[in-house]
C-alpha cells in the first residue's frame, strides 16, 4: 500500500538541537491525522521536512510513495500548504490568485471554473473579485483550500490553522476539511486545538520534545479524555 505521507526514522538535528527523534509514522488517503504539542515539540519541524523546506539529518519523509529530499519538485504536485497566516498577493484578487497558483500548478481554468472553486471553499462571489490586501485571515484561508482543491492535491499539510479564527470561521473550515478527507486528500495538521483535533480528526498524535509519545484514534477517547491525557504528557 502506498501511504500519502509517511516518515521513517525522520530526525533533525539544528545545531546543538535534536528537534525530532526518529519519528516512525504513516498516514492513509483521507485520514485527518492532527499532531498536538506545546511549544517548540517539533510540529513545525515535522511539517518542514514533508513540505521539503528543510532537508532531514537521517531518515526519510515520503509523500504519496516518494522521498521528499530526492524528489523535492515533483512532490510539490501532490502537496498543498496553508500556513497559520496563508500567504497571497495582497494586491490580486482572490480569483486573480487563485488563477495564478493554479497556472503554477499547470492547471488552466476559465473564470467559471475558478469562481466554483473559490465559492465552494465558501468565498462569496462578490468578495473573490475584491482585493486580498483586505480580506480577514478566515476569508485568506479559504482561498488557501481552494487552491488546495484546484491543484488536486493529494495531501494537505495545516500548520495552527485555526488559530485567530472566530468559532465560526474555524466550525467553517473544519467542515472543507472533511469535505476533503471525503474526497481522498490526506491532511496533517499540526495544533493546539485538541477540541477541534478530537471533532475533525481521524487520528491524533501527541508529540513531546521531538518525539511521537502517543498515537490514539480519535473515537477512542471523548474531548475532556484527550486533554487530561495531554496534559499529564506534558507534565510527565
Ligand atoms: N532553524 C532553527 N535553528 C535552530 N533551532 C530550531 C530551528 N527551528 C526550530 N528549532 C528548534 O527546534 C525545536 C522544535 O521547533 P518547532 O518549531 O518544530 O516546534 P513546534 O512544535 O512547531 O512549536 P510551535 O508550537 O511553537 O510552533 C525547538 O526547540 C526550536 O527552538
Amino acid at each position: 500500500m502506498k501511504f500519502a505521507l509517511e516518515a521513517r526514522q525522520l530526525k533533525k538535528q539544528y545545531q546543538d538541537k535534536l528537534a525530532l527523534k526518529g519519528l516512525d509514522l504513516q498516514i492513509e488517503p483521507g485520514e485527518i491525522f492532527c499532531l498536538l504539542g506545546q511549544n517548540g515539540a517539533g510540529k513545525s519541524t515535522t511539517i518542514n521536512l514533508f513540505l521539503g523546506f528543510i532537508r532531514p539529518t537521517s531518515g526519510a519523509a515520503y509523500i504519496n510513495g516518494l522521498e521528499v529530499a530526492a524528489n523535492p519538485i515533483k512532490v510539490k504536485e501532490y502537496l498543498a500548504y496553508i500556513p497559520e497566516n496563508v500567504m497571497l498577493y495582497p494586491n490580486l484578487t482572490g480569483l486573480e490568485n487563485l488563477a495564478l497558483f493554479s497556472n503554477l500548478a499547470s492547471f488552466d481554468y476559465s473564470q467559471e471554473e475558478l469562481m466554483t472553486y473559490l465559492v465552494q471553499a465558501g468565498l462569496p462571489g462578490e468578495a473573490a473579485k475584491r482585493k486580498v490586501g483586505a480580506y480577514s485571515k478566515g476569508m485568506r484561508q479559504k482561498v488557501g483550500i481552494a487552491i488546495a482543491v484546484a491543484k488536486h492535491a493529494k495531501v494537505l499539510l495545516l500548520d495552527e490553522p485555526t488559530s485567530g479564527l472566530d468559532p465560526k470561521a474555524s466550525n467553517e473550515f473544519s467542515e472543507l476539511l472533511l469535505q476533503l478527507s471525503a474526497n481522498g486528500t490526506a491532511i496533517f495538521m499540526a495544533t493546539h486545538d485538541i477540541f477541534r483535533a478530537k471533532e475533525v480528526g481521524t487520528r491524533v498524535g501527541i508529540m513531546r520534545e521531538g518525539e511521537l509519545v502517543d498515537l490514539l484514534g480519535t473515537t477512542e477517547l471523548n474531548a475532556n479524555e484527550l486533554e487530561k491525557l495531554y496534559l499529564n504528557y506534558m507534565h510527565a
